[in-house]
């Protein structure tokens, strides 16, 4: 039997929920996109796409959406009562939602969130405080109401797991480093593999031969370097506050 997937990413200015269909074995097909962006700049602005065709653009929300949490639940109700979209008329019809979280520490895979793993998340909160407070706010709002849904957490600094230890290294002490887990982590990473994985396809040739400089350049803004598939090296470090200025980051600047 055929699932409903969400995939959720709370970004910094807008969260995106992509709506899936999956079988067993068979690759996801995508049914509706739809975004709310301008969260840091309101109005916020609404965009729904279903298969091809644009439900709306750039559509300002009078309604008070302030928070990523806000832009979640607006959207999932969108979803539910858009009687054109058959596939989820309740709660209930979302089989599994897959969260971007920003800053996963030392996971080098997605994770179904359980007490453990939320917790875990949350301890790490500190380090990505734009962020993973936001995705968690989703996240606790989805395991209270939609009660029958399995949560998966993805990560941002996944595919930066690579990334070789001289580089991760600060030149600080190392016992208070290995201590707090002082290290570059690295952000955006969900991007990278997928531009990574994108590009050498484009190009006709395998990952592991495809070597790349990308830069994701969003309300929050990084720059990656990509050898032989795999990160090593990143402009972000241990928050995403590292590396170039974003809408509302100074950068790699001291910001007093
Ligand atoms: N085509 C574009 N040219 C320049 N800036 C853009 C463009 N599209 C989006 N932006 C800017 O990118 C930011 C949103 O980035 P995005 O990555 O979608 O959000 P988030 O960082 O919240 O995930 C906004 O500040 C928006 O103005
Ligand atoms: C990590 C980060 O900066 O994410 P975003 O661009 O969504 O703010
Ligand atoms: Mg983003």
């Amino acid at each position: 039997m055929s699932k409903i997937i969400l995939s959720i990413n709370a970004g910094s200015s807008s969260v995106k929920v992509s709506v899936y269909e999956a079988s067993q074995g068979q690759e996801p097909e995508e049914l509706a996109e739809t975004q709310i962006d301008g969260l840091t700049a309101p109005p916020p602005q609404l965009k729904y796409t279903r298969g091809t065709e644009t439900i709306c653009k750039d559509k300002k929300l009078s309604e008070k959406i302030t928070t990523q949490n806000d832009a979640f639940q607006y959207m999932l109700n969108e979803l539910i009562n858009d009687k054109d979209f058959k596939y989820i008329n309740k709660k209930e019809d979302v089989a599994i939602a897959c969260h971007r979280v920003v800053h996963g520490g030392d996971y080098d895979r997605p994770k179904i969130i359980n007490e453990d793993t939320y917790h875990h998340l949350e301890a790490l909160t500190d380090l990505a405080p734009l962020h993973n407070a936001s995705a968690l706010e989703i996240v606790k709002f989805c395991i209270k109401e939609l009660p029958s849904t399995r949560n998966v957490a993805v990560f941002d600094s996944e595919f930066h797991q690579t990334i070789p230890e001289y580089i991760h290294t600060y030149p600080i002490n190392q016992q208070i480093a290995k201590a707090n887990k002082l290290r570059k982590y690295g952000f955006h990473g969900i991007s990278y593999s997928f531009i990574t994985r994108n590009v050498a396809e484009f190009l006709g040739k395998k990952e592991s031969e495809t070597s790349l400089i990308i830069l994701h350049l969003g309300s929050g803004a990084s720059a990656c370097a990509v050898k032989n598939g795999k990160s090593w090296d990143t402009s972000m470090g241990l928050t995403p506050l590292a590396g170039l200025p974003g809408a509302t980051r100074s950068g790699s600047v001291d910001p007093r």
